[in-house]
């Protein structure tokens, strides 16, 4: 690869050209970045990683070996439109937006594209993202190879189906969100039973931190591992008695539900309205 090109200068455009100047996959010089208008981003993202910024399509994507598509969904119509005449069969795209399938960017582009959908996740920033890669048939092996050393650079990376990219948004796209809000409640509840904001985050995170390593290292379930914490008449049955009182795991469940079912509509109102526009 000698120049990739990211359209969107937002915190996931920033984990993976950190990810990537890191790992000394391109130089910083070789990944040309834009935004809608905010040039004060673009420097700032010069100075950090030595990126190249620009606002003419032309001198982004001449020559541009790979496209990531870093906007919101809602701006990759008029982000597709203003730079569709530059882009080729040749170039890969990528995009990370959620809900936003192959074909509406076929649509958008009005052209037949090479395209990988992908689903990483904001740990992506300190190279611990659970990224999720769909291609469509323009795709080929070598472009395959180079979209999944690109994301190797910022975490685990895994290949699925188009259609199961809905539920992986919702599951792990989202995820750290979940786990966030569950740090949240522990640590407005550990000041609350006297322990320090400093220390408690220090536990809490350690916690977290052992809990998800014995998660990756035992062949042990969830539940298994929950049931060996639990003493009988102890803490841990109490505590957890609580939280089924108030039906928290599923709430948990049509949470990751609705996550996943807003990453299908946001989807699915984009095809209409490009189905109205479009004709
Ligand atoms: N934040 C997250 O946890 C995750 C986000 N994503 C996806 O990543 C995408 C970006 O998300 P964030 O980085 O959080 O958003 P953000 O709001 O931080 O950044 C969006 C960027 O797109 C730029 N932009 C908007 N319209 C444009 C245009 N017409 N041309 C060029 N640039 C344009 C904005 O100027 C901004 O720099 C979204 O589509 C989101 O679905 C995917 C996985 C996780
Ligand atoms: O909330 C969102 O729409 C994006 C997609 C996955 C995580 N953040």
């Amino acid at each position: 690869m000698k120049k990739l090109a990211v359209i969107g200068a937002g915190s996931m455009a920033e984990a993976l050209i950190s990810g990537i100047v890191e790992n000394k996959l391109l130089s910083g010089k070789q990944i040309w970045v834009t935004n809608r208008s905010n040039e004060e981003r673009l420097q700032q993202l010069n100075e950090q990683y030595g990126v190249s910024t620009s606002y003419n399509w032309e001198e982004i994507l001449n020559d541009t070996d790979l496209i990531v598509l870093a906007m919101k969904p809602k701006d990759v119509a008029s982000a597709v439109e203003q730079c569709k005449h530059f882009l080729t069969k040749e170039m890969l795209i990528v995009s990370v937006l959620a809900g936003v399938s192959i074909e509406s960017i076929e649509i958008l582009a009005e052209k037949s594209l090479a395209i990988v959908r992908a689903m990483p996740n904001t740990s992506a920033t300190i190279g611990k993202s659970a990224t999720a890669l769909a291609a469509n048939e323009n795709v080929s092996s070598s472009q395959t190879k180079l979209v999944k050393t690109l994301f190797e650079t910022v975490g685990l990376t895994t290949f699925v189906k188009e259609e199961q990219l809905d539920a992986v948004t919702g599951l792990s796209g989202s995820g750290p969100a979940y786990i966030y809000y569950l740090v949240e409640a522990m640590e407005k509840s550990a000041v609350e039973i006297g322990l320090e904001r400093e220390l408690a985050k220090q536990l809490i995170v350690q916690t977290l931190l052992g809990a998800a390593d014995m998660l990756s290292k035992t062949t042990k379930k969830p539940e298994q591992l929950r049931r060996e914490v639990t003493s009988p008449g102890g803490t841990t049955e109490a505590g957890i008695k609580v939280l089924e009182t108030h039906g928290v795991q599923k709430a948990f469940i049509n949470c990751i539900q609705e996550a996943t079912a807003q990453s299908k509509r946001m989807g699915e109102s984009l095809t209409a309205e490009l189905t109205i526009s479009k004709g």
